[in-house]
């Protein structure tokens, strides 16, 4: 791999539910030691992306290639609805991912520590708030050091603080040489951490791009900006995908 090849590599993929088409050739290089952001309105296929991205299903068109080193696990992910096993504790429960993938028990704790959820390592999974259960998840996503961590919303029903943690620790993961591919409505914090942006819309890839680089080629003064000149139609109605064929 040379310092040019991207750790995943997504090329001109398609996804379609049976004959509902979502994703329209989509290419998305994913590089190491960088945050990459998905931003798009609702439905627009982010979380199709992502799940083809981490290999939980395969796409129906086109290839994604993984030239990153082999590793007991190579992709970690965040899904956007995290579910933990109930009738185990916080610790219990990331000790038993830790087993999975061969890592230490303290791996658990130290885990919990970076993403500040420490103090509810003995609480049981089914007694946690939406929010916490997502920093689990985080926790979960980041067991074993993969060199590819998936993060489906990782700050949505957080509040600002968390919300500025979570991303700091994308942004942390990112500098130890991860590849960090995330997905968020939060712009802001997305132009202040990311890397580099995809803006998807109805399924294809609109502009991609370093967030400054793109403000620049587009004269705009934010990234919401860009997202509203990007975007094509109504910004204040969710449209469809394969409903008004
Ligand atoms: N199992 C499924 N069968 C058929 N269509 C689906 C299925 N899952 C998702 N879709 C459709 O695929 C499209 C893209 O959904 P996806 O969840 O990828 O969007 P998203 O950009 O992540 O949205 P959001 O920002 O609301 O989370 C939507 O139109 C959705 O209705």
């Amino acid at each position: 791999m040379t310092a040019e090849t991207p750790l995943l590599e997504a090329s001109n993929v398609d996804f379609a539910y049976g004959d509902v088409t979502i994703l329209r050739d989509v290419s998305v290089p994913i590089r190491s030691a960088a945050v990459t952001a998905l931003i798009g309105p609702n439905g627009t296929g982010k979380t199709t992306l992502l799940r083809t991205l981490a290999g939980l299903q395969e796409p129906t068109g086109g290839t994604i290639a993984y030239h990153g080193p082999a590793a007991v696990r190579e992709i970690g992910y965040l899904p956007q609805r995290p579910e933990f096993r109930p009738g185990f504790t916080v610790l219990e429960t990331l000790e038993f991912y830790a087993s999975l993938v061969g890592g230490e028990r303290d791996e658990a704790m130290t885990q919990l520590e970076r993403i500040g959820l420490a103090d509810a390592a003995d609480r049981p999974v089914e007694a946690l708030s939406g929010g916490m259960t997502r920093l689990v998840g985080i926790a979960q996503a980041t067991i074993g050091d993969p060199p590819l961590i998936v993060l489906d919303e990782p700050a949505s029903g957080l509040d600002p603080g968390m919300s500025k943690h979570v991303f700091a620790v994308a942004d942390e993961l990112a500098a130890t040489g991860t590849a960090v591919v995330l997905s968020s409505h939060d712009l802001e914090l997305v132009e202040r951490t990311a890397d580099e942006v995809v803006v998807l819309d109805g399924g294809t890839v609109v502009e991609h791009g370093n967030p400054a680089a793109l403000c620049d080629r587009l004269e705009a003064g934010s990234l919401e900006t860009v997202y509203e000149e990007s975007i094509v139609g109504d910004l204040h109605s969710v449209r469809v995908q394969g409903e008004t064929a």
